[in-house]
């Protein structure tokens, strides 16, 4: 990742990293000096040569340490630079692999998605990431040119064996404190689904949006206990490791260093007491010794960062293969570039079978059902029929495991999958609440349409949402999060209301097939009935796809399909299979009879009427 930062600036900080761990040695050397020109200034008095020899040698060892102490501020500066840089070239290629795929398999894949998670989890905790271990792997050009140094000087005034005792044990204790990380980074897989556990439980009680139930369902103290729990659960290992680990390298280690450094320097003091070294030479021998030794510890600047920075990049890695290898990550374009008007006859789903990637069970099993172009048909069936996956092989988003999806009789696959897509517009049970503003959340769905402000407001319209917009501190360009200034949220309903108007936009902008996931559940009963009142308005033309839970809505649209089992079981118009008694008849008699009975929570007096209506025909 060190390239990322481009070449001059990775340069430029290698030098200034490398003067940095020179410049202390200088000092050193030129502090010897001056050391040793003392006894001869004082001897000789002020203005003779020795005097002026001690002077240079003074304002040398201070200008080594001056340069020092402005090169500590640049040396952090350019750091941070690097930092930027290199998380900023890291974010891209994250974002470009999560953006990469055209299909939806590899963010719906468990394992990609940990990999995912693992990815962002340094970045979004704030604690180490890559640009952190970028800039702290050059902080090593400092200490070790700074050791490289002292251990030299140590041993051209004594003795070669000196250099190498010295450099021997203090990169033995390099070994104990940077291999204690590894072995500490080693159990990251061990504590991880702990720390994942007290993570979420933080995140449990730090969430505004969790606030309300954690309160009401008294769970404050469990929060605060299983947070706890959890994290010294995760620690625990840590502990014992670092019992395990550290006693036998500080022993051992604090040992061998202790011998070896009191030999290097016994072997100075000796020399000099023997006359074998000047003044100067001995004052040197032991700055170098001594700052040598000291630098056999913890590097915070550049251990931890490299060490825990480097974990995501890994996780990058195998996120980018696991992309690039799961199936259906890449829907292919077709030779059609445009499908500019289609369907024009219907679009057919012919012995469509599809399983999720990794599953062998069959979610579509042959599926072959015919929507009519200009026509609504609504699909219904219990909580995991399989509504919402046809919906995603529509819209291109996974292909089929066999059979054909055919438009106006072609092969879907035919045409490009953005040419396709441009022809639908989709509102998915779970859409997007966008922190944008009005407008953008409603143009979002057609980016590539120049936005056209009466268009926004006529989409706003048909789904009566212009009052309360205007009323919003800022209409249209109000950002839809209450954080930003002039910010504002909406409730439930009236998100829904702005995701329905993005798909009326989409059909606006030209699109001929609407999409309709569960588009009022979380709209009151009177916004549901003002929006199915003018939903035939709303559709005329349009090749409609209708899933909803709710009779009331469905029995609009021109033709009823219930699915079970991966199959069409019933197929006709809301009399027809009302007539026929089978598996709608009886899920719409069941919700009518709870709406009679008052149980649901979403019926009132009109509502009530309507559908009791309904079960007395
Ligand atoms: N990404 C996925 N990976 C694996 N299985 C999935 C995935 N998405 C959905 N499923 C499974 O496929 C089945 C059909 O899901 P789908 O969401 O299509 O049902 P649905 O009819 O829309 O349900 P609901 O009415 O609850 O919205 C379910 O059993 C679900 O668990």
């Amino acid at each position: 990742m060190l390239p990322a930062a481009g070449w001059p600036l990775l340069c430029l900080l290698t030098v200034v990293d490398l003067v940095a761990g020179v410049l202390p040695v200088l000092f050193v050397l030129f502090s010897s000096w001056v050391i040793g020109r003392v006894p001869g200034a004082v001897e000789h008095g002020t203005g003779s040569p020795q005097w002026h020899s001690l002077i240079q040698a003074f304002l040398l060892a201070s200008g080594a340490f001056l340069v020092q102490q402005v090169l500590v501020p640049l040396q952090s500066a350019l750091g941070e630079v690097m930092k930027h840089r290199v998380d900023g070239r890291f974010h891209r290629r994250l974002i470009s692999a999560s953006l990469q795929s055209t299909g939806i398999g590899p963010m719906e894949d468990p394992a990609t998605l940990d990999r995912l998670e693992e990815a962002t989890e340094q970045l979004s905790s704030g604690w180490q990431s890559p640009g952190d271990a970028a800039a702290g792997m050059l902080r090593y050009v400092t200490r070790y040119s700074s050791l490289l140094g002292y251990t030299v000087l140590a041993g051209v005034v004594s003795s070669w064996w000196v250099t190498a005792a010295l450099l021997g044990s203090t990169m033995l204790f390099r070994y104990g404190h940077r291999g204690g990380l590894r072995y500490w980074s080693r159990l990251w897989p061990v504590i991880g689904p702990h720390r994942r556990r007290s993570d979420y439980f933080r995140g449990l009680g730090l969430s505004a949006a969790t606030a309300k139930e954690l309160r009401v369902f008294g769970l404050t103290d469990w929060i605060t206990k299983e947070f706890r729990a959890s994290a010294v659960e995760s620690l625990r290992p840590v502990f014992r490791a670092r019992r395990r680990h550290n006693t036998y390298n500080f022993l051992v280690f604090a040992a061998i260093g202790l011998v070896v450094d009191s030999l290097a320097v016994a072997y100075l003091i000796r020399s000099a007491t023997q006359g074998h070294m000047t003044l100067t030479q001995l004052a040197l021998g032991l700055q170098t010794s001594i700052a040598a030794i000291l630098l056999g510890t913890f590097y915070h600047e550049a251990d931890f960062p490299t060490q825990a920075g480097m974990n995501a990049i890994p996780a990058l890695h195998d996120f980018e293969q696991k992309v690039s290898q799961t199936k259906d990550a890449d829907i292919p374009d077709g030779e059609l570039a445009t499908a500019a008007g289609l369907p024009n006859r219907d679009v057919a789903f012919e012995k469509v079978s599809f399983s999720y990637p990794g599953s062998g069970r069959p979610v579509l099993d042959g599926l072959d059902l015919t929507l009519n172009a200009g026509e609504c048909t609504a699909i219904v069936g219990l909580n995991g029929a399989g509504k919402t996956t046809l919906v995603k092989l529509l819209t291109r988003l996974y292909e089929p495991t066999s059979g054909t999806v055919r438009i106006d009789g072609t092969d879907v696959r035919r045409y490009a999958v953005d040419a396709w897509r441009r022809q639908i517009g989709v509102i998915f049970q779970d859409f997007t609440r966008y922190e944008l503003s009005v407008t953008d959340n409603i143009t979002v769905g057609t980016i590539e349409r120049p936005v056209e402000a009466t268009a926004v407001r006529a989409a706003a319209d048909k789904v009566g949402m212009v009052d309360t917009i205007e009323a919003l501190p800022r209409g249209f360009d109000t950002v839809l999060n209450r954080q930003y200034e002039d910010g504002a949220d909406l409730s439930g309903g009236q998100w829904q209301r702005i995701a329905i108007a993005r798909a009326l936009y989409a059909v606006d902008s030209g699109a001929k097939v609407l999409v309709l996931d569960e588009p009022t559940a979380a709209l009151d009963v009177r916004a549901e009935a003002e929006f199915f009142d003018s939903f035939v308005e709303l559709t005329r033309g349009l090749t409609t796809l209708l899933i909803s839970h709710r009779f009331s809505s469905v029995r609009r649209a021109d033709r009823i399909v219930v699915l079970e089992h991966g199959r069409v079981i019933e197929d006709g118009t809301h009399e027809s299979l009302l007539a026929r008694g089978g598996r709608y008849a009886e899920l719409f008699h069941l919700q009518a009879e709870r709406f009679a009975a008052g149980l649901d929570a979403e019926g009132n007096e009109e509502n009530d009427e309507t559908e009791k209506k309904e079960t007395v025909q």
